[in-house]
């Protein structure tokens, strides 16, 4: 590749590490290279001689654009049967300015097609007829979450996790939460299209930065869930949550967890294709000053998971001291795990062994080395700070640790990022070393020493006393995560818990009564798992859904100390019903697939696609502008939260795959369709192709005027990340 002075942008590199990453640099393609991380990998020997100069190449070439196409099981197949029928082929020979454009492609590793890849410019995608077109879809279905703009690699870890609809999942550094949306799916294997189920499992997803966990609650809004709860707690010191245990009312058990996912926060130069910034500031102590943290998170994981769990750990960093070095002192703290060997999972990935050896250095230059950490000790004069611990070297039992199970992914391997995983379980207590092995288990002092796990209870037993619960303010490090022996003093910040507390309603509160006898809720409605949130526990304006395990948790644990941020999907949210009738509470269109599977049937209007069409096309249509027999239908309706079907078929207009079901709002002459302004452009899409709403015909028109008088406002990335943030379910209700 030519290297020229052009310029490109990007997020200072770090996943959550310990500098901050919201710093944009600028880096000229000349400035693509780093002695320091040059003369360091190549110590490392991380890749052949033979290969190096292609590993470096492709370290300096833009990433291509990958998306996964999300939601549950159903729905990710029809919306993938449509990229694959309809866009793909509208794809294939296009050319501009003379040249071939090629399309996009499935990622040949991920299930079921569901991942794809395409290296088209933005320049292009702009102009691009058909591009733009995609593009266009790209974006508004990424609006309702059907499809995550996620690094290929990034793909992986919940992959290795295998999750199961009755596991109990923890997400130890979720934000901003494209894996754990990814983990909620696999919860949620069996829903359909139209209804969510309610998993007898449970996950947590935990950040240690409160800004970011509403990132994590704004990603998960998209998949509504029973069984999600938002935590903010350092995940190295996490506590233990109790759930009810055996018959006694007083006796409570600690959850043990069947799959956790340690992404921690790391140095992130595995994403150096996106993250150019990265190529001026590399230097060695970046991984060295997180690796005590990374293995206080992973230790801490190891203790809360039950005999037949599973963890996976990764890193977006190419650096062993952040990868295989904390496997090795996780694995020396509690040596009754083993790696698991997974290279025969996803054959078509192509992947490198994890590395047996590695060289760490204090050296900022990264020239001098040592061979041990007694060397290294030995060079250092009394007052020169110790930054490095003997963790960061190789075990003298390397060779027993199976190192080379772990995963790296380069980039140069198949176009993508660059990525470690590792997968661990603990050892069948019949295999022939576990004895062996336990005997010479170092204590868990092991974890780096200034800076071990302070546990807010110990967990040992795994059966506690009610009564023990003392609830104790639990010390939040800063959003940056805890500093590291490398990068001075330990800042720790005591973060204000604010949120309101959780609330279970009693089954028979007046407000849930007419709730389910509006919608005529049948038999089989957990009506005694609905929670409020607000100081008096009234149902004053939201109601929520928890599945039974995040009762017991929320029942069981007092959820300052667990500094719980939110639990269960909203399902029904109060409506104002202006001059024609009194505020009702109305079911909410992301609760509605919660609800669906127990509403009786009898309640749900039906009618087809022209109706949708109509509803799809102005804010408030009057009843009287529906075709019969649906106008009477709804004519005959009282005011208030209705639900309307429109079943699968072949339509004059667009051909259904399957149901669709939304809540509308009947007033006294009109109706509206319940549902956010982005979820209506999208199923327009979806249906017809074209954006029929309001909305949409406006930005048509925007998008048609000159573009000197036109906002710039096609988002991509980081600017459609900030977008979904401040986006609110804004629902506009008939006023006449
Ligand atoms: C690599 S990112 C996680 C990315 C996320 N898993 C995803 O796929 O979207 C690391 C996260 O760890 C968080 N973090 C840093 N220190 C932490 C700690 N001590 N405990 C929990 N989370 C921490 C950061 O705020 C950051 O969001």
């Amino acid at each position: 590749m030519g290297r020229n002075n052009k310029k490109r942008g990007g997020r200072r590199g770090g996943r959550g590490g310990s500098r901050g990453d919201t710093r944009t640099d600028v880096v000229t393609e000349s400035e693509m290279s780093n002695d320091r991380l040059n003369s360091y990998y190549k110590k490392q020997q991380i890749i052949p001689d033979d290969t190096w100069e292609d590993f470096m190449q492709t370290l300096r070439r833009p990433l291509p654009t990958t998306f996964r196409v999300a939601g549950s099981r159903q729905t990710a197949k029809s919306i993938n049967e449509l990229i694959q029928n309809n866009y793909v082929p509208s794809l294939k020979d296009v050319l501009f300015e003379g040249q071939p454009l090629p399309p996009p492609e499935q990622l040949p590793w991920y299930p079921e097609g569901l991942a794809w890849q395409f290296n088209v410019a933005k320049p292009v995608l702009r102009k691009q007829p058909e591009f733009k077109k995609f593009h266009y879809f790209l974006v508004s279905e990424t609006e309702v979450g059907n499809i995550s703009r996620q690094e290929a690699v990034s793909m992986l870890p919940p992959l290795f996790l295998d999750v199961l609809p009755h596991h109990k999942v923890i997400d130890m550094c979720a934000a901003p939460g494209s894996k754990t949306a990814q983990l909620l799916e696999a919860l949620h294997a069996d829903d359909t299209v139209t209804s969510t189920s309610v998993p007898p499992g449970l996950l947590i997803a935990n950040d240690s930065d409160q800004k970011r966990t509403h990132l994590l609650i704004h990603q998960s809004a998209r998949l509504p869930s029973p069984a999600l709860m938002v935590t903010n707690l350092d995940a190295s010191i996490y506590p233990i949550i109790k759930i009810s245990g055996g018959n006694s009312k007083r006796h409570t058990n600690q959850l043990l967890f069947d799959r956790i996912l340690c992404d921690v926060p790391c140095s992130g130069d595995g994403t150096i294709r996106k993250n150019s910034g990265i190529w001026r500031k590399w230097q060695p102590g970046d991984g060295n000053g997180l690796h005590a943290l990374q293995v206080r998170i992973l230790v801490r994981a190891m203790r809360m998971m039950n005999a037949s769990g599973r963890i996976v750990y990764s890193t977006c960093s190419l650096n062993p001291v952040e990868n295989e070095a904390v496997i090795a002192v996780a694995l020396k703290t509690y040596p009754e795990y083993e790696l698991v060997d997974v290279s025969s999972r996803y054959p078509e990935l192509k992947r490198c062994p994890g590395l047996t050896s590695w060289a760490p250095t204090a050296d900022k230059a990264a020239e001098k080395y040592f061979d041990t950490y007694q060397e290294y000790r030995d060079s250092l004069s009394s007052t020169d700070p110790v930054k490095l611990t003997e963790g960061h070297w190789p075990p003298s039992n390397v060779a027993d640790l199976n190192l080379t199970r772990c995963i790296r992914i380069y980039p140069h391997l198949q176009d993508t990022g660059g990525f470690f995983v590792a997968v661990l379980q603990k050892r069948q207590q019949g295999e022939p070393d576990f004895k062996e092995r336990k005997r010479e288990a170092a204590e868990p002092s092991d974890v780096p020493d200034a800076k071990k796990p302070r546990l807010a209870q110990e967990d040992t037993a795994d059966s506690i006393d009610v009564d023990e619960h003392a609830v104790q303010p639990i010390t939040q490090t800063g959003p940056t995560g805890p500093e590291t022996p490398e990068e001075g003093d330990a800042k720790t910040i005591s973060y204000d818990f604010k949120e309101n507390p959780y609330t279970f309603l009693s089954s028979t509160d007046p407000i849930l009564t007419t709730c389910i006898n509006r919608l005529k809720l049948m038999d089989g409605f957990p009506s005694s798992n609905i929670l409020v949130r607000n100081p008096g526990g009234d149902a004053v304006r939201s109601l929520y859904l928890t599945n039974d395990i995040v009762k017991t948790i929320i029942s069981n644990n007092d959820y300052t100390r667990i500094r719980l941020t939110t639990a269960g999907t909203k399902v029904f949210a109060k409506q104002e019903a202006g001059k024609d009738g009194d505020a009702q509470f109305r079911v909410l269109g992301e609760g509605l697939p919660v609800v669906l599977p127990y509403i009786d049937p009898s309640t749900i209007m039906e009618s087809g696609v022209s109706t949708l069409r109509i509803l799809l096309k102005a804010y408030h249509p009057a009843c009287a502008s529906f075709e019969e027999p649906f106008r009477s239908q709804i004519e005959s309706k009282s005011i208030g939260n209705h639900i309307l079907r429109v079943p699968s078929g072949t339509y004059a207009a667009a051909t259904l795959s399957h149901d669709i079901v939304l809540p509308i709002w009947k007033s006294n002459v009109s109706i509206s369709l319940m549902v956010d302004k982005k979820a209506k452009s999208a199923l327009s899409l979806r249906l017809f192709g074209i954006d029929i709403t309001v909305a949409g015909v406006a930005a048509q028109q925007q998008k048609n005027m000159p573009a000197s008088e036109q906002p710039d406002n096609d988002m991509e990335g980081e600017e459609l990340e900030k977008e979904e943030e401040l986006q609110q379910d804004k629902l506009l209700v008939p006023s006449d």
